[in-house]
């Protein structure tokens, strides 16, 4: 059995923004100590743009040594490592079950948050607030407890498990999970099954998506006559910019109606359009030669992106001459997981959940996370962060976790885990 001898002497220090005492905080001693090592982990600056990575992996390092698991370490790029903690199956030669997470969170605006975003202050309700709370910090701490209480228990599982820690998922995962899924040791981890991010469910049920929106980032560049600011010049690159924003801002009415006259649709169901950088002019005087508008794009697994893709070139041919547009991201793969019932994966997940008297919703996922990169290798894999009760905020001012509530999560891996380590072997795999 592994005694748990995680140091707590940052968290028995009062916290920098509440008060000592009073204000709901534990004594000293009385906080779970799962809780406490989440705290620790929130307190870790690992945010963009400078992300104390060597710091989570010095947290992680010491976590692997308690648990007596190897960990695994991958530069992938220079100063971005993947690091992966590894519980070996009975049956080592079955495909593995990957447990992803990543390690670094996004800015936060701290004159907008009611406490320190890197303190992890906890309030009288048990709210926890820091940066990662639910993005995704919680869901790393909550499957190393898991692991932990199930190797304490004496449990040897059948398929092998990694836990896998990921850095700049948050700035799009190239120095990550995207170069990483191609790298000769990621192949040997033989994984058959993953889990990696969901969001929260503010209600009773808990939100599993089993494919995501493809992330489109497209800058549209309309040239122009230039010339004197006080004549009507033709054919300007401000009347052609004018049109290709309408085209776009037009279909994003129309996709906004489609998903509020829906019962059964959700965000990820749709396209979202959002017009988010304007670039050009050199002077109010000045008619530019040249201007430049940037969309962010959103588009379901369901959609032919060759025909989104000819609707866009349509699009900029209609508003004039010689626009051009190119891809600062393009993700193609429109893979989703099986959510059928025949689905072993699907089956043992959800048989699980249903006998933990969980309610799952499945979804697509509205943004995109590393999962993206798993699915487009052709491993299965479920968002899922077991958050329920719980507004959704993540990369949002004040973002919390209720201590309740992530303790809860520990207790769905510990059943979730196992029931995924023990899917019977395939015919494949024998
Ligand atoms: C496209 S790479 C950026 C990834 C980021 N993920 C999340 C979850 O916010 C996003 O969807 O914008
Ligand atoms: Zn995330
Ligand atoms: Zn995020």
């Amino acid at each position: 059995m592994v005694v748990f001898v995680f140091p707590r002497l940052v968290t028995m220090l009062p916290d920098k923004d509440g008060p000592v005492a009073g204000g709901g905080q534990s004594p000293p001693g009385a906080e779970d100590p799962a809780v406490s090592l989440f705290r620790d982990y929130l307190r870790l600056r690992t945010v963009h743009p400078d992300p104390d990575y060597d710091g989570a992996l010095r947290f992680l390092d010491r976590i692997a040594e308690e648990l007596e698991l190897p960990m695994k370490k991958i530069e992938v790029w220079p100063d971005r490592v993947v690091s992966i903690m590894t519980w070996e199956g009975k049956n080592p030669s079955l495909k593995s079950i990957l447990l992803n997470s990543h390690t670094d969170v996004v800015p936060v605006f701290q004159e907008h948050w009611k406490y320190d975003a890197f303190s992890a202050f906890k309030d009288a309700e048990g709210n926890i607030y820091a940066r990662g709370t639910q993005d995704m910090k919680c869901v790393t701490i909550q499957y190393i407890q898991a692991i932990r209480r199930l190797k304490a228990e004496g449990h040897r599982l059948m398929r092998t498990v990694h836990l896998m820690f990921v850095p700049d998922e948050e700035v799009g995962g190239h120095k990550g999970m995207e170069t990483f899924v191609k790298h000769p040791e990621f192949q040997k981890l033989n994984i058959g099954f993953a889990l990696d991010e969901g969001l929260a469910n503010p209600g009773e049920a808990f939100t599993v998506f089993y494919g995501e929106r493809n992330p489109w980032w497209i800058t549209v560049h309309c040239p122009g006559s230039p010339g004197h600011g006080s004549r009507f010049v033709e054919n300007t690159a401000a009347e052609k910019m004018r049109q290709v924003i309408n085209s776009f801002l037009n279909f994003r009415e129309k996709e906004k109606t489609r998903l509020n006259t829906s019962e059964c649709f959700t965000l990820g169901d749709v396209t979202t359009v959002n017009m988010t950088m304007v670039k050009g002019g050199v002077a109010y005087n000045v008619i530019p030669a040249e201007m430049d508008v940037s969309f962010d794009l959103r588009i379901p697994p369901t959609v032919n992106l060759q025909e989104f893709e000819a609707q866009i070139k349509q699009w900029c041919k209609e508003a004039g001459e010689d626009i051009t547009y190119k891809f600062a991201q393009k993700h193609m793969n429109q893979d989703v997981t099986s959510t059928e019932e025949s689905d072993p994966w699907w089956s043992a997940f959800s048989g699980a959940c249903k006998a933990m008297n969980m309610r799952l919703e499945k979804e697509i996922f509205p943004a995109a996370t590393d999962s993206r990169f798993i699915r487009a290798v052709g491993i299965p894999a479920i968002g899922f962060s077991p958050m329920n009760r719980t507004p959704i905020l993540l990369h949002d001012h004040n973002e919390y976790l209720n201590e309740q509530i992530f303790l809860k999560g520990i207790s769905v891996y510990e059943r979730l885990i196992p029931a995924l380590a023990s899917v019977p072997a395939f015919p494949d795999e024998v």
